[in-house]
């Protein structure tokens, strides 16, 4: 079975599919794999360097994540730009690693935040969705980011509403509790319907 995991940023998928790890199930973060696709001398770097100039990089020659993404949280256009030199190389490595699981596990995991807005759902046999309200979700990424009320909401706009994403979701993860509460839904996930 091939699941998705999906949510808003900061609303908690990496700490639910840590938690799903935990619990024996491997996971596939888009997020890991994006940074391993713009390592240095790999081709993702030299794509981006080669269309936003050499400004985005660090004088070590590694990519500057924070100026990249002051551009691509501010300008849609510039975020699209992003995504269509990125996404392929992202899910082509996403999927090589999935393929690879499945030879051993029975369920892998596909963490991906923008799961609905790049319609994947279909290729998945359930998608899971972390939510928190967009009030919270607010807090957590200015705490956990150090930034102002103003950069975290650009940062939220930059996807979907959270609310459409908990209402396109198969099994919904509530994450305004605890830990240990998520925990329990993640543990009850597994039980009955993986
Ligand atoms: C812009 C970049 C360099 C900023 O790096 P940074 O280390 O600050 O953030 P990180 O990669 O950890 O992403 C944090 C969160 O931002 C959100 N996010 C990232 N990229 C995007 C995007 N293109 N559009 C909307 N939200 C995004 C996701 O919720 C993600 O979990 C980086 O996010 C990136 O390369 N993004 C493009 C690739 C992409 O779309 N990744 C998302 C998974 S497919
Ligand atoms: N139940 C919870 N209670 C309090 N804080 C939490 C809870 N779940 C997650 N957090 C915190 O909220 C922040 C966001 O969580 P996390 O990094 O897991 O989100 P994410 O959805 O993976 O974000 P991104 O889209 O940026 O990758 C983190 O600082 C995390 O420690």
């Amino acid at each position: 079975m091939l699941i998705g995991l999906t949510g808003g940023i900061a609303t908690g998928k990496s700490t639910a599919a840590k938690l799903f790890e935990q619990h024996g199930i491997p996971v596939v973060d888009a997020d890991v794999v994006s940074r391993q696709m713009v390592e240095k001398g790999s081709e993702g770097l030299r794509k981006i360097v080669n269309h936003f100039g050499k400004t985005i990089l660090n004088e070590d020659g590694t990519l500057n994540r924070k100026k990249l993404g002051e551009l691509i949280f501010n300008d849609s256009s510039l975020r699209q730009q992003l995504n269509h030199i990125l996404h392929p190389l992202i899910r082509e490595e996403m999927n090589r690693q999935t393929t690879h699981l499945l030879k051993t596990n029975q369920h892998v995991i596909q963490d991906i935040p923008l799961l609905f807005e790049n319609k994947l759902e279909q290729h998945f046999d359930l998608v899971i969705v972390v939510y928190i309200d967009q009030q919270e979700q607010i807090k957590r990424l200015q705490q956990r980011d150090d930034i102002s009320y103003e950069a975290a909401l650009s940062k939220v706009k930059s996807q979907a509403p959270i609310e459409d994403k908990k209402a396109l979701a198969g099994i919904v993860l509530k994450n305004h509790g605890t830990i240990d509460a998520l925990e329990e839904q993640v543990k009850e996930t597994i039980q009955n319907h993986f």
